[in-house]
């Protein structure tokens, strides 16, 4: 980072400084005045250096910035979809946008460049992520990976979940869960069409319980979910509403983050409905820990660790310079679910609905899927390198609909200079991923839906591990996302296998160009109205049989 002396402006009034210092010290040696009156007036010639710079940085503006009001700032020029307000404001104000969200400081990136330069310059110092009062709340949620300040702590979770969950080896050893529950998906949705010729189904619902299933057995051993809500068990029926809550309430914007008046009134009753959920969600973690800590103590020294949690608890168990404290292994298993299964779905629903609208791309690649795999088996892992298409699709779908659009806010800790601009300590990061993924400076014809972009032409190499500022769905820097290479692998296979497997329609009577392609508000970016679609086997029969039946 530079510093403040290589300021030119900066280093010129300090030379100026020094000068008049010497020439002082020289005519109070001539004039042989008495050592108080020298210090006194070296005391006071120091001063005068550091009121010069106090104007001077006080003088230098904040980024531009639309009028705002008294007390709500700019908070009345967001509505409900905060990214698309910030987008458009940003097309008059600039990519490096200064917004006053009631008290809050806020600085809004918009474009590629800007996002580099404060993820290249500034990395460290926006590293942090904001205070906010749901997470006083949700204690443990403070204590897992997302929202924990970047200490002893935060780094060495971050490096157990890497390592124990998501290196290589382990996405290896995870495979075949995935395979199993994906067979599973696709056979019951083969008896549907059987049962249910013709009939559409909501696709995310499917894709839910094959992406929280395949998440929960990896962390904590457990399959919560069968494929017909009414026959779930009362305890998978809690976890799913409490999931879905809490997923709802740290992605809601608390009137009192902004406007910390407001914390007796408790607006919209956010904190009440908070308070009410905390001790269930921490009762189905207070049972899954119970259950496994009894285990392990029956099997003792020959207990094998079988997920996550028992990572945890191990790590737990050794101690350590950074102990992994009760609260931690909560914290992580809260993010793992919570970071792990509504961004995946988003971006698949998007994926089946950009398809189904433009049936021609859907064609293309069940042609690829064809070629590469054939009709005779499903798709494997080890298939997903050859379907290039598929990826650009995904890519495609990832660029106009990133999952978390203003990625996960951060917070800096010192003032920067941004573009030219002065940004001060304490400020919000909010990177506009949405906006830079429709510029049409950066992207030729943004609002299409073109895959081939990928194929071919300047953006065939970029890919979504946060190296392209232009396409970085999964942030980048320090605090990138670490399941990105997880989040990918599933988000192809499930697709191809969909794909693969079945003919999808939409439902009768509606015509592509009236599916409703709005997003709804939230953390994250589901389609408003879910997307219904018809299944219709395109394999052999067999293949859909499960190995045991
Ligand atoms: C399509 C899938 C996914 C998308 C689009 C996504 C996106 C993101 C984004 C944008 C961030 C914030 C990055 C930043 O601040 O620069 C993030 C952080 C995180 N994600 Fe993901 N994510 C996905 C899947 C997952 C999965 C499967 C898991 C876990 C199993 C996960 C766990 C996390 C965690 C723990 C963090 C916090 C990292 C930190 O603060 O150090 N994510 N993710």
């Amino acid at each position: 980072m530079a510093s403040l002396w290589d300021n030119p402006h900066v280093s010129q009034l300090r030379s100026h400084a020094m000068e008049i210092l010497d020439y002082m010290r020289a005519e109070l040696e001539a004039s042989k005045l008495g050592l108080n009156w020298t210090l006194a007036l070296i005391v006071l010639l120091s001063i005068i250096p550091a009121i010069l710079l106090h104007r001077w940085w006080s003088g230098r503006k904040l980024p531009p910035s639309p009028p705002a009001w008294p007390i709500l700032g700019h908070l009345h020029l967001l509505g409900t979809h905060a990214h698309e307000s910030m987008a458009q404001l940003s097309q008059k104000y600039g990519p490096v946008m200064y917004l006053k969200l009631g008290s809050q400081d806020s600085l809004i990136i918009s474009s590629p460049e800007h996002a580099k330069e404060i993820f290249k310059n500034h990395d460290l110092i926006f590293s942090e992520r904001p205070k906010l009062i749901v997470l006083d709340l949700l204690v443990t949620n403070k204590q897992g990976i997302s929202f924990q300040s970047m200490n002893p702590s935060w780094r060495n979770l971050r490096k157990i979940f890497t390592m124990e969950m998501l290196s290589p080896k382990r996405l290896q050893e995870w495979q075949p869960i995935r395979a199993r529950e994906l067979n599973h998906m696709l056979s019951s949705l083969f008896e549907y069409s059987e049962k249910h010729p013709n009939c559409p189904l909501e696709v995310k619902a499917k894709l839910w319980v094959l992406t929280t299933n395949i998440t929960s057995i990896m962390l904590v051993s457990k399959k919560y979910f069968s494929d017909e809500y009414e026959k779930e068990s009362d305890e998978a029926k809690e976890f799913k509403y409490v999931m879905e809550e809490m997923l709802h309430l740290v992605g809601s914007i608390f009137p009192a983050d902004c406007l910390p008046f407001l914390k007796w009134f408790d607006l919209g009753g956010f904190e009440k409905r908070t308070k009410i959920l905390y001790p269930r969600f921490q009762n189905i973690l207070t049972e899954i820990l119970k259950e496994r800590r009894a285990k392990r103590k029956e099997v003792g020294e020959a207990y094998v660790d079988v997920d996550l949690v028992d990572v945890l608890l191990t790590h737990q168990e050794k101690g350590g310079d950074v102990p992994v404290t009760e609260g931690n292994i909560r914290g992580v298993v809260w993010d793992a679910f919570a970071g792990g299964t509504d961004t995946q779905l988003t971006v698949m629903e998007w994926v089946m609905a950009h398809l189904l609208k433009d049936q021609r791309t859907m064609e293309m690649v069940k042609s690829e899927l064809d070629s590469v795999v054939g009709k005779e088996r499903k798709v494997e892992e080890s298939d997903i390198p050859n379907l290039k298409f598929l990826e650009a699709v995904v890519k495609e779908t990832f660029r106009l609909h990133p999952p978390v659009p203003l990625l996960v806010p951060r917070e800096s800790t010192h003032a920067c200079d941004v573009a030219g601009y002065v940004v001060p300590a304490g400020t919000r990061l909010f990177v506009n991923v949405y906006a830079i993924g429709r510029d049409a400076r950066v992207w030729e014809d943004p609002l299409q839906f073109k895959p081939q972009r990928f194929l071919d032409g300047s953006r065939k190499h970029v890919d979504l591990y946060g190296q392209y500022p232009e396409l970085m769905p999964f942030g980048t820097g320090r605090r990138i996302c670490p399941a990105a290479n997880m989040g990918l692998l599933q988000v192809c296979m499930f697709m191809a296998s969909m794909i693969h497997a079945f003919d999808w329609s939409l439902p009768e009577g509606i015509h592509p160009d009236d599916l409703d392609m709005t997003e709804a508000a939230g953390i994250t970016t589901p389609m408003a109205t879910p997307l219904q679609a018809v299944p219709t086997p395109r394999l052999p029969a067999h293949l859909y049989r499960l190995p045991s039946s």
